[in-house]
């Protein structure tokens, strides 16, 4: 295939340009649909082999994996392949950018496409006039489909006589469209207007904890998710194996999200929000924050490390058992030195359990024998060794003795610790020695309650304390590779055993067998089963596997006790933090970077600040901007990079008819004018919902954003933007919430374009200056 390179056009004109242009996009495209077709090729001849032993099968399946991942960055590609051109003061060809990189076959020297997160591209970001960094001109390319619409030129060499006759600001106006567009509800990537303090961040070095402070709306979240790309491509092997977690604050956001790391190509990536970091459960119940703050404590590491303790229990009074008809008696001294063994024996309570049981055999073993073998005359016991060994394997295999065993020191689960803990009275009392009964009384519940997020870092914790008893697995698992080895060598004696040493000729002789290139250990190793699941399958499976990085997003609303959690996930610290301290809704949540991460990491992390607001208009921000200033706390709020020239308004209604008058307010958006969100009070949320459903069936309450309208409390639009938004009761919303300025905050600057305030009161002081609805 033969890619045409339009020349520099200096002197051509714009619709020449144009049509050059469109030549080598639609030969970027010939060579897409080239490499797709041999991807899809390999990929059949993949699936059509028939491996016939478990390391075969391993292979194919690493293959199959590998040509899928490499289809998916293909189609991913397809929109909007190439977005970028420079050309260079250096060099005689121009060089493109785009979502892949794209070679000739022949290796052209220059790449056909340089992907957007490979060095060569940076410039296409970063470079201006005065730090050209060897680019005359920068071209911004706007295709739909695989036609090209337009191009935008911004000349970074002045002196350039013939290219100054077209400066101005093409990259801001394609930025500017971007921001305008309507929303539909799902969160899309920027690979094409990344700006220069975005791309700084993107690239930084994966080591250490980077954090990421930045107002509203200036793209945090979409810079953590280009810079799990950025990762994935510079350390793609590494990462391949470790793994990459994503996590944010709530299903509804993560789902917001999910499209953007595919539309880059990049599927093996793990998202989850806390309540979803525990394989195998979702913790979604609804806590009453004031709980949660509690439970966020980095005191209750000691509570639940007191609740395992109490678990490890002695006697109130000794246990009569008989052996045999022998009657023996356990007493409260035996518990105490069983305990006492068994804490000396292991850090984790399960993987002590084989030292307790060993140390109740024992003590019942001596108490038996001391019976059994008195010397009535007095003097020495009268069994010997033998007898008492005999003696040990039927105490051993007794179940009154199994039973104490399990009494003193039971097989513990974290969800049966931290369940008893927070329902039982006595229990919470004895782990949270100082306490008061207040804080004790928030953190009850009944047994039977679901699990809530804020539950999962106590889980975790419990798990970190109670290891695993796997002494049993590790017996069974040793048996079977001990049968797999057995018969792997019979196998290789009967493969040997059928040639026929009196008839090998001396070539047959030469010929290796199976048995000369692979010895009976060999065999059985390839006997194996084969975990056939991707990195990211498996990570998010096993709660106790350890990423390569991880990625949190409204990083400041996570506990002191999520903190140890996650870091727990990450011991290598490549962490990007991302999050804007003045938009904390929680009450375990940060008021400052240091206050959270000091405990954790000490001094041990780098800050970066993003300073632009690309969503939420200047008109919006200039009220946002007082209620950050009445009291919101910590932050700094971000220019907004753009005006609508669009007020936004306030309506006061009489209580009684505030859900009505929201309901109308909600029908006068234009549908063809994108999404709309309704942010209410939550105590509030069952009525409006319901008045806002009656006139607009489609509307929803469950997270869905692509629908109709969505009524939501203030907490679920963390992190979410709509292009209209409707804020009712802002004094509601502020008394209602632990940091209920900072939820206000968060509410008003969720819009991209229009932004209505409905109240029932007065309209607080630091909202009179929107324009007044009648
Ligand atoms: N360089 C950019 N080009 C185009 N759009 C951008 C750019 N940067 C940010 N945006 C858009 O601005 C909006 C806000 O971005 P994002 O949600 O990442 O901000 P945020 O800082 O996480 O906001 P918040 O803290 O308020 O949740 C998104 O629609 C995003 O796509």
């Amino acid at each position: 295939m033969t890619t045409v390179r339009p020349g520099t056009g200096r002197s051509a004109g714009h619709a020449a340009e144009l049509a050059a242009e469109q030549t080598y996009v639609s030969g970027l495209y010939a060579r897409l649909d080239e490499l797709r077709a041999r991807t899809v090729h390999r990929l059949e001849e993949q699936l059509a082999t028939v491996p016939h032993n478990p390391q075969a099968i391993g292979e194919r399946e690493a293959q199959v994996e590998l040509h899928t991942q490499r289809l998916v960055a293909l189609d991913a590609a397809e929109s909007g392949l190439c977005f970028g051109r420079l050309d260079r003061h250096d060099a005689d060809v121009p060089r493109y950018v785009g979502r892949i990189g794209l070679s000739a076959e022949d290796g052209d020297d220059e790449p056909l496409l340089v992907d957007w997160r490979a060095p060569a591209a940076q410039p296409f970001y970063t470079a201006t006039p005065l730090h050209d960094l060897g680019v005359r001109r920068r071209r911004h390319i706007r295709t739909r489909g695989r036609t090209v619409e337009s191009i935008a030129d911004e000349t970074l060499d002045l002196s350039d006589p013939e290219l100054a006759e077209r400066p101005g600001p093409a990259g801001e106006s394609v930025l500017l469209a971007a921001l305008n567009a309507t929303r539909t509800g799902r969160m899309t990537d920027i690979v094409r207007t990344i700006q220069a303090e975005q791309d700084r961040i993107i690239r930084a070095d994966a080591r250490g904890v980077l954090v990421v402070q930045g107002g509203p709306g200036t793209g945090k979240t979409a810079v953590a998710l280009h810079r799990a790309a950025y990762l994935l491509y510079t350390h793609r092997e590494r990462l391949a194996r470790s793994g990459l977690l994503v996590v944010g604050p709530s299903p509804t956001f993560l789902r917001y999200i999910a499209d953007v790391l595919p539309s880059l190509g990049e599927t093996g990536v793990v998202l989850a929000d806390l309540g979803g970091l525990r394989p195998g459960l979702q913790a979604r119940a609804p806590e009453r924050p004031e709980v949660a703050e509690v439970k966020g404590r980095l005191a209750m590491a000691d509570v639940v490390a007191a609740a395992v303790r109490i678990r490890q229990a002695v006697l109130d009074a000794p246990v009569e058992l008989e052996i045999d008809g022998t009657p023996l008696r356990f007493t409260k001294a035996d518990a105490v030195r069983v305990r006492s063994r068994a804490r000396a024996s292991s850090r984790l309570h399960n993987e002590a359990r084989p030292a307790a049981a060993r140390a109740v055999v024992e003590l019942v073993t001596r108490r038996y024998a001391d019976e059994l073998g008195a010397n009535v005359v007095g003097g020495a016991n009268l069994l010997g060794e033998g007898d008492v060994a005999a003696l040990r394997r039927e105490v051993a295999v007794e179940p009154a003795v199994a039973r104490l065993i399990d009494r003193l020191w039971p097989r513990l689960t974290a969800e049966g610790v931290v369940a008893r803990l927070l329902s039982s009275p006595d229990e919470l009392t004895a782990a949270t020695p100082g306490w008061s009964e207040t804080e004790r009384a928030l953190l009850h519940r009944p047994a039977s309650s679901p699990w809530t997020a804020a539950d999962v870092p106590l889980l975790e914790e419990a798990d970190e304390l109670l290891g695993a008893d796997d002494s049993a697995q590790r017996a069974a698992d040793r048996r079977a590779a001990q049968r797999r080895l057995r018969h792997a060598q019979e196998t290789l004696d009967l493969l040997h055993g059928s040639r026929s040493v009196d008839n090998e000729t001396e070539e047959e002789s030469e010929e290796l067998s199976a048995g000369d290139l692979l010895d009976a250990e060999g065999l059985a190793e390839r006997q194996e089963e084969t975990d056939t699941r991707t990195t990211a399958e498996r990570a998010a499976a096993d709660r106790s596997w350890t990423y390569g990085h991880v990625i949190v997003d409204e990083a400041q609303e996570l506990s002191a006790m999520a903190w140890r959690v996650l870091l727990r996930r990450c011991p290598t610290r490549s962490m990007t933090l991302v999050g804007d301290v003045a938009q904390t809704g929680s009450a375990a949540g940060a008021a400052s970077w240091e206050q959270v991460l000091t405990p954790h990491l000490g001094s041990h992390w780098r800050l970066e600040e993003l300073t632009v607001n690309y969503r939420t208009p200047a008109e919006i921000m200039a009220v946002a901007d007082r209620v950050l200033a009445a009291g919101g706390s910590g932050g700094t709020a971000a220019q907004a990079v753009r005006s609508t020239g669009v007020a936004p308004w306030s309506w006061r209604v009489a209580d009684d008819e505030l859900a009505d008058a929201v309901a109308e307010a909600a029908a006068g958006f234009d549908k063809e004018e994108g999404t709309l969100a309704v942010v209410v009070p939550r105590r509030r949320l069952p009525e409006v919902a319901g008045a806002v459903r009656a006139r607009l069936p489609e509307t929803s309450t469950e997270g869905d954003l692509t629908s109709g309208p969505a009524v939501l409390p203030p907490d679920a639009v963390k992190g979410l933007e709509f292009d209209s938004v409707l804020v009712v009761d802002p004094a509601g919303i502020v008394a209602d919430g632990v940091r209920g300025l900072n939820d206000l905050y968060v509410a008003l600057t969720r819009a991209t374009q229009r932004l209505g305030v409905v109240h029932p009161d007065e309209v607080p002081a630091m909202l009179s200056g929107l324009e007044v609805r009648g």
